[in-house]
């Protein structure tokens, strides 16, 4: 019994697919979608990410360039090159790899980035934008975790959505998302009482909270949709995310499996968004 478990692969080159003969088509008109990113240190897990990005935009067709800069980088050396980007008019999506070293503001570089441009979706007009219910360009994780939603085949309207975790980059824009799709939505945190018995109550369980396997089969209700956002790496070396697939795999309905699926659609949701931000400044 393995076909409820989502396959992220084929997800990802369906929506890739689609991505590309519409840039295919552009470059026709002689126009390139441009992606810059910005890697600040040495963190070799962020290296790995940004070699992935990399390679996701040479499969689609988008241009992309990485700005490798030391650790010692000043914050003005850094919105130095932000503006350079802002102004460059080949690229039209910048994004600032995090965490940045700790001398550096991420809430200063974030708010420098053009807000056409933030393909992260994480400068404060386009978090307004989204919860206010106007056009935005969406962070990338949340944005993917609703499409995998639907591409369940699931009708989120009028479902009971638990998301546990309520950071600024994934469980409260997922929540947002979630709410706009007319979801009933429960956001779980630190100082949640009764946590199990709310979740338990989940049509649609998605989990982002940083804990290896916290989520086992007594959070979930039998054939519920379990989207797990977690990337954990274990003392084995291997990766788990914050469910514990094995335990729960037998009682959820579809579910996503750490790795495969939640990565892989983030970096999708970023070409699109890459896309329509060259589109939206192309006019
Ligand atoms: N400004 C900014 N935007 C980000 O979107 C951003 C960031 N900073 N900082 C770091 C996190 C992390 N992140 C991941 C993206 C893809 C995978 C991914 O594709 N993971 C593969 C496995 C990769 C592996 O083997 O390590 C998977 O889950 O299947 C993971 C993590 C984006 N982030």
């Amino acid at each position: 019994m393995t076909q409820h478990i989502i396959d992220g692969k084929q997800l990802v080159s369906d929506i890739r697919g689609k991505l590309k003969e519409e840039i295919d088509a552009l470059a026709a008109e002689g126009f390139r979608p441009g992606l810059a990113v910005v890697l600040v240190g040495e963190d070799p897990a962020s290296a790995v990410y940004v070699r992935n990005k990399a390679k996701a935009c040479e499969q689609v067709g988008i241009y992309s360039e990485v700005h490798r800069l030391p650790a010692e980088t000043t914050q003005a050396e850094l919105l130095d090159l932000v503006d350079k980007l802002n102004r460059n008019t080949s690229i039209h999506g910048i994004l600032v790899q995090l965490p940045l070293p700790k001398h550096i503001s991420e809430d200063a570089v974030i708010d420098a980035i053009a807000v056409e441009k933030d393909v992260d979706g994480f400068h404060p007009i386009n978090v307004g934008n989204l919860s206010i219910g106007k056009p935005s360009l969406l962070p990338c994780t949340p944005a993917g975790v609703i499409e995998i939603i639907k591409r369940t085949g699931t009708d989120i309207a009028g479902k009971r959505a638990v998301v546990i975790g309520r950071s600024n980059i994934v469980g409260k824009p997922v929540a947002m998302l979630l709410l706009r799709e007319n979801a009933t939505v429960t956001v779980c945190h630190s100082r949640t009482a009764n946590m199990k018995e709310l979740c338990r109550e989940a049509d649609i369980l998605v989990v982002a909270i940083g804990k290896a396997k916290f989520v086992t089969k007594e959070f979930v209700k039998p054939g519920a949709i379990v989207i797990d956002v977690g990337i954990n790496r274990l003392d084995d070396g291997k990766l788990a995310g914050d469910v514990d697939f094995a335990d729960v795999v037998d009682i959820a309905g579809p579910i996503t499996p750490v790795p495969g699926v939640v990565g892989p659609m983030t970096i999708t949701m970023l070409l699109q968004n890459t896309l329509q931000a060259a589109k939206t400044l192309r006019g």
